[in-house]
């Protein structure tokens, strides 16, 4: 018998401990193997074959279930790799990795199979008309057997019986892509061709593309991968949100004119396993997607183009808590490509690492037509405001659509109320799970937890004094849509929030209503990225001053960022745009920067605070949360983790919103040296499992939002 490691799914395990099992039939790493483990059936992946142990009472293995290795050998190192550095178990890589119908969990799914008929030959007499039929068909085959029934009605059967075609069961199949349409061509800025000639007569593998909004970043994307699809290598596009993909999937189609592999989170498991199998197969050589693209099976990658590279859906915030830059970076050195990052409002840390050169800087300052959008800074204070509006900015829309042109408007929050408070006794709705203020949606009249997402019957009736009045303060998208219909009778709008986008392909239709017949596009920070619609020729930004109020270290990054992004959806074509900022506080330095685009200045000033309060990307961080439905027991054990990591600056313990009834208790670690915390972090895994404690203790290694 040979006996071989594998690891194992299981919470009171050790991170990554191996199990060794006996096993007589072939099997290699990286293949699933069903197991009993503790008297229940388990599956367990196979990490090491022809072992050696001198262990009693070796269980054999109960079956195998892959023939061949799910992940090739580059991606087993990947899953070593992200174990490592995010310390979290390889089998949570995996899971990561796999599409969902092949991941290594204990009740694996079934992949779905459709019967196809393929041509076959025989000698068996036919009658004169299934003889007829069969001419008809013989040259449309293959196809699906249910358009062959359909087709062949009853002459399908003894068809096959005779042997004259044959069935073969394929994975069941969905096309998700749309279809091709035609491609604009433009002859390239001097700046665009600059850019592409320094990136691809460059010995550097990383860079960092970073272009104002609208100076064609794309563009330089496409030739980029024109050059590399030549050379017969595969390109991966990467963009951070679904709401993205649509529009950068028309344009790669557009130019290659060509099948594409497509993953997202919207994809069912059969789909994503299609995707994931395109690739493996080597039937396609682009794929598009988000995070989760990142793993596909690629045997010669040629070229990693990341897309926004600033956008923090870039990072996963379930385990494994990777961030796609990581990924990317790994994988470029390992098949020797390029990785080019862009943005036109990069993050801090891959700024300053262009600063010192660890990536290539290459910029583009102009826009395609040389103007940038026109910013108005509304000071709130000075303005009556009219169901959320200034006067100034219902002019503007107003003189906007007149012009039959288009309107964008950010809110950033969804819903109808944020706050529902009783007007009698002042009562607030609450999450029970985690204390936080439900947001009322009328769409469904009902109360919407944020936090996790619950959702609650709402009868209108204060729970504690009954009283049947609540007060109608503040807004979000859903009641902003109400009133701007209100204002605006006429426009035709189009609101594109979580809500709205729930439904598979929701991002496209909505995009494609717009495009065709909308006036007013209005929405959460998913309308601010990455849009290009040449009519849209002003942008208003409604409460632009939440984003500030956050205490994170990280607000005003990403305040900047989704200021600046909105603002770059405006006048990117021939005419010139304006965008309107509704604010309290026009004198705040990221008001000031998105006011003169000021990139660089932002930057500067912005690392002058991050140096001062000794956060990234001055120090790495580590965020550390104990959970409990004992805050006193949660805290006990937060402390001790502090003691442990008595060689670092650690801040807390601090008790956070909790979630799911549990107590939450945070530390943030703070080190300049990121091995040194690596290696005390894995250690801390290790003293926390030595307490035998059932407080739970959840690490996410270079978080980039604290405040959850
Ligand atoms: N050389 C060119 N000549 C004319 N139009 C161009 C050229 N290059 C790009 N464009 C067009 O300019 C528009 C903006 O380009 P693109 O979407 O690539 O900008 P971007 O830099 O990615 O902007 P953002 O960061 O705001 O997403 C697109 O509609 C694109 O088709
Ligand atoms: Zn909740």
């Amino acid at each position: 018998m040979k006996l071989i490691n594998v690891y194992i799914e299981h919470l009171t395990l050790q991170l990554n401990q191996l199990f060794t099992y006996a096993c007589d039939e072939p099997v290699q790493k990286g293949c699933r193997v069903k197991v009993d483990f503790a008297h229940r059936e388990c599956i367990g992946f196979v990490q090491e074959t022809d072992v050696k142990s001198d262990l009693k009472n070796i269980k054999p293995v109960l079956e195998v279930i892959d023939k061949e290795p799910l992940l090739n050998e580059e991606l087993l190192d990947l899953a070593q790799y992200i174990s490592k550095r995010y310390v979290c178990s390889v089998i949570s890589a995996y899971k990561t990795m796999l599409p969902p119908a092949l991941r290594p969990s204990s009740t694996y799914k079934k992949i779905i199979y459709e019967d196809h008929v393929y041509l076959s030959s025989s000698t068996l007499p036919l009658t004169s008309k299934q003889a007829n039929v069969y001419e008809e068909i013989k040259d449309k085959l293959p196809m699906k057997a249910s358009e062959f029934r359909k087709l062949t009605k009853s002459l399908a059967k003894p068809l096959i019986e005779k042997g004259y075609v044959k069935l073969r069961k394929l994975p069941k199949s969905n096309d998700v892509l749309p279809s091709y349409i035609e491609d604009s061509i433009h002859e390239l800025t001097l700046e665009q061709k600059n850019a592409i000639e320094e990136i691809e007569n460059s010995n550097d593998s990383c860079f960092l593309l970073h272009g104002v909004t609208g100076s064609g970043k794309t563009e330089v994307f496409l030739h980029l991968a024109q050059t590399v699809l030549k050379q017969n290598k595969q390109v991966l596009f990467l963009v951070p949100e679904i709401g993205l993909t649509p529009m950068m999937i028309e344009r790669v189609m557009a130019r290659f004119q060509r099948k594409v592999a497509i993953y997202h989170s919207q994809l069912n498991d059969q789909e994503k396993y299609e995707q994931y199998c395109l690739v493996k197969d080597k039937k396609v050589d682009i794929v598009i997607g988000t995070r989760s693209a990142a793993f596909m099976p690629f045997d010669d990658l040629g070229l990693i183009l990341m897309d926004e590279e600033h956008d923090t859906s870039y990072k996963q915030d379930s385990m494994p808590r990777y961030h796609t830059r990581d990924i990317a970076l790994w994988r470029a050195k390992y098949h020797g490509c390029k990785v080019v990052l862009s943005s036109a409002t990069p993050s801090l840390e891959s700024y300053s690492r262009a600063y010192k050169n660890v990536y290539h800087l290459v910029s583009l300052t102009k826009r395609i037509y040389d103007q940038m959008p026109e910013i108005h800074l509304v000071d709130m204070k000075e303005e009556r405001n009219q169901f959320g509006l200034s006067q100034r900015l219902i002019d503007a829309i107003q003189k906007t659509l007149d012009k039959n042109d288009q309107v964008i408007l950010l809110l950033n929050r969804r819903g109808y109320l944020p706050v529902v408070r009783c007007s009698n006794c002042n009562e607030v709705m609450m999450c029970p799970d985690c204390g936080i203020a439900l947001t009322y949606h009328k769409s469904n009249d009902s109360l919407m937890c944020h936090c996790c997402g619950n959702v609650y019957r709402f009868d209108h009736t204060c729970p504690k004094c009954h009283s049947h009045h609540f007060f109608q303060v503040g807004m979000g998208t859903e009641r902003l849509e109400e009133n701007i219909q209100m204002l605006f009778p006429n426009a035709n709008i189009v609101r594109m929030d979580a809500d709205s986008t729930k439904r598979k392909n929701a991002h496209a239709k909505l995009l494609k209503e717009f495009e065709q017949s909308g006036d007013i596009l209005l929405g959460t920070q998913m309308v601010a990225k990455g849009l290009d619609f040449e009519r849209v020729t002003l942008v208003g930004i409604l409460q632009a001053d939440n984003a500030l109020i956050h205490s994170d270290y990280r607000s005003c990054e990403i305040a900047y960022q989704m200021l600046e992004q909105a603002s770059g959806r405006s006048g990117r074509g021939v005419k010139k745009g304006d965008v309107y900022i509704q604010t309290y506080d026009p004198g705040h330095y990221v008001m000031q920067s998105v006011l003169k685009h000021d990139y660089l200045g932002f930057f500067r000033k912005e690392m002058s605070y991050r140096h001062l309060g000794v956060y990234p990307p001055y120090v790495f961080l580590c965020c550390i949360i104990y959970s409990h439905e004992s805050l006193e027991k949660a805290m006990d054990v937060a402390l001790l983790g502090k003691q442990f990591l008595s060689q670092f600056k650690v801040l807390g313990p601090l008790e956070i919103n909790m979630r799911q009834r549990q107590k939450r208790v945070r530390l943030i670690v703070k080190s300049k040296d990121e091995t040194q915390l690596n290696q005390t972090i894995w250690k801390l895994v290790e003293y926390h499992r030595s307490l035998k404690t059932n407080v739970k203790q959840d690490i996410n290694m270079y978080p980039l939002i604290l405040e959850e």
